[in-house]
């Protein structure tokens, strides 16, 4: 991929930077594609702003534990939405890096509940010059919406209640909306898209994808639809497409319809879909055992319509070393390794290194840095009741007491974080392959929603199932190299990131 700066390229007369803006609902997989794209992609600067709805900007740190693979500069967002609670400070933000004419790129990452024309409508504001105050330019002047990109989520899509009928005659009847539908917000963001990824193809039958990819051509009759697992997009697919075009955009239902509201009556995302976050943060380990199956639990069918995602740090009593990357969206979960506990490493080396500050503000005696701390996303959220399925992981007081040695004969059924030696050679295969690589070395959670008793039918039971595949060529031609290689984690080394991780690992999550 070339190093394309807007219509001019670098250096050139033009150049409104491109932006290319990611949606998709919780947990599709829209970091997953960003990571793909950063560490595939050559020679451009990219800049991306990763916006999370929750407090805690889990994705940011995980995309940004992968600094050094294209990624030039990083921008959270959090606590509110870029369509609507945030939408002014976006526009300050691109238009900050479009001035500084420092990257080729801009990336966008929504929260899951964004609608990609309150984003793109963001791009017809007007945005105040810093050094001439008073005077204002349309941020398209600035910057150019190349694409929008909506991650459909294979597995989490709503398919049982939903036929090409339906989502075409029954979901667009707006006599039918009621405020607090999801449906409607996935069907927004899959009709306003220029590309649709149908991800995690890698966990429903050829015939579920079929049927999804009917539905999304039903909705949206002009989008580029790709089938993918782990996001892995030709990235000339998601970058410089110049396939956004604001004559068609105007064209779209409800164009600029946000912007007319008066600020007073706009509802944030998150309130119209009954959509709540909170963290969860505890300092005891989790049972392994205990974490399993209440990890079943939140899989399931009841409880994952409540706890629609969940992502963040874990402590394993079991893994005292090391701590883990939750991560659950609907159905499907995961814990794949993270990273060092500062508690685990020679103080000489972070104390010299790292933010001496921000460490010790969150050592305590005895157990140092380590906790759990995960973001817990929900619709109608009951957080009483999901707090006391974790805090029935935790080690009671007795347990606790027994120490490590105890804590590490504890039943763990979790799959092994793998050792330096296989993760290098792992990652060898990643970058020859020319991927990104990515199965889960974490224990993975299926369940299929009930859908295997549908029509749109074949999900993986529920079930608890280890993944230990072995270089299984995919739909998509791409061959996955599953049971060692850690997605989402740090690409240079797993020693270098058990040992010394980056800073990045350890500013404040
Ligand atoms: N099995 C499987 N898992 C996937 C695939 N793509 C992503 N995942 C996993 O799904 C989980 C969610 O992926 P993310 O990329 O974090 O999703 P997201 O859309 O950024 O999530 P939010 O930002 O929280 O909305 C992670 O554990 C991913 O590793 C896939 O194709 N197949």
């Amino acid at each position: 991929m070339g190093s394309v700066r807007g219509e001019g390229g670098p250096g050139g007369e033009a150049a409104q930077i491109p932006v290319s803006v990611l949606s998709g609902f919780l947990g599709s997989g829209k970091t997953t594609l960003l990571k793909h794209v950063l560490q595939n992609q050559h020679g451009m600067k990219v800049a991306v702003v990763v916006n999370d709805m929750a407090e805690l900007n889990v994705d940011a740190h995980l995309v940004s534990r992968d600094r050094g693979h294209g990624i030039e500069k990083m921008i959270e967002m959090q606590n509110g939405c870029i369509c609507c609670t945030l939408r002014d400070e976006l526009l300050v933000q691109i238009r900050d890096l479009a001035l500084s004419k420092k990257y080729d790129y801009i990336m966008i990452e929504s929260t899951g509940v964004a609608e990609p024309l309150g984003v793109a409508e963001s791009f017809t504001m007007e945005v105040e010059l810093p050094e001439t105050p008073g005077e204002f330019v349309p941020l398209a002047e600035l910057a150019k919406l190349d694409c929008l990109i909506t991650v459909v989520d294979a597995v989490n899509f709503p398919m049982d209640s939903t036929t090409e009928e339906m989502a075409s005659d029954r979901w667009k009847d707006t006599d039918e909306r009621d405020d607090q539908n999801i449906a409607f917000l996935l069907i927004d963001q899959i009709e306003f898209a220029n590309v649709v990824v149908i991800n995690k193809i890698d966990q429903v039958s050829p015939e579920a994808v079929a049927q999804l990819e009917k539905i999304v051509r039903k909705l949206n009759s002009k989008a580029l639809i790709l089938k993918t697992s782990y996001s892995r997009i030709p990235l000339e697919q998601v970058l410089n497409t110049g396939r956004f075009s604001f004559e068609e955009a105007q064209a779209a239902p409800g164009w600029l319809q946000s912007l007319k509201e008066p600020d007073s009556q706009k509802v944030p995302e998150t309130e119209e879909y009954g959509i709540s976050s909170f963290v969860y943060r505890r300092r005891r380990p989790f049972h392994p055992e205990r974490l399993l199956d209440v990890l079943e639990k939140m899989t399931s069918r009841d409880m994952a319509a409540h706890v629609v995602r969940s992502k963040g740090f874990i402590w394993l009593a079991s893994r005292n070393d090391m701590y883990g990357d939750l991560s659950q969206a609907g159905a499907l979960a995961t814990i794949n390794p993270g990273g060092a506990w500062f508690a685990c490493m020679n103080r000489a080396v972070w104390e010299t290194e790292y933010s001496t500050a921000a460490v010790n503000a969150e050592f305590l005696d005895g157990i140092g840095d380590r906790r759990q701390e995960i973001v817990i996303i929900g619709k109608d959220l009951r957080r009483a009741e999901v707090e006391a399925m974790l805090d029935s992981c935790l080690l009671t007081d007795e347990e606790f007491a027994l120490g490590e040695s105890v804590w590490k004969t504890y039943k763990d059924d979790f799959d092994p974080w793998v050792d330096d030696e296989d993760d290098e050679d792992d990652h060898e295969d990643e970058h020859e392959g020319g991927h990104e690589g990515g199965h889960e070395g974490g224990h993975e959670n299926g369940h299929g929603n009930g859908k295997e008793d549908n029509e749109a039918g074949n999900h993986r039971a529920h079930e608890t199932e280890q993944k230990e595949v072995a270089n299984e060529t995919q739909d998509d031609g791409h061959t996955e190299h599953a049971h060692k290689c850690k997605h989402g984690c740090d690409h240079e080394n797993a020693a270098a990131s058990r040992k010394k991780p980056k800073r990045s690992d350890k500013e404040p999550r």
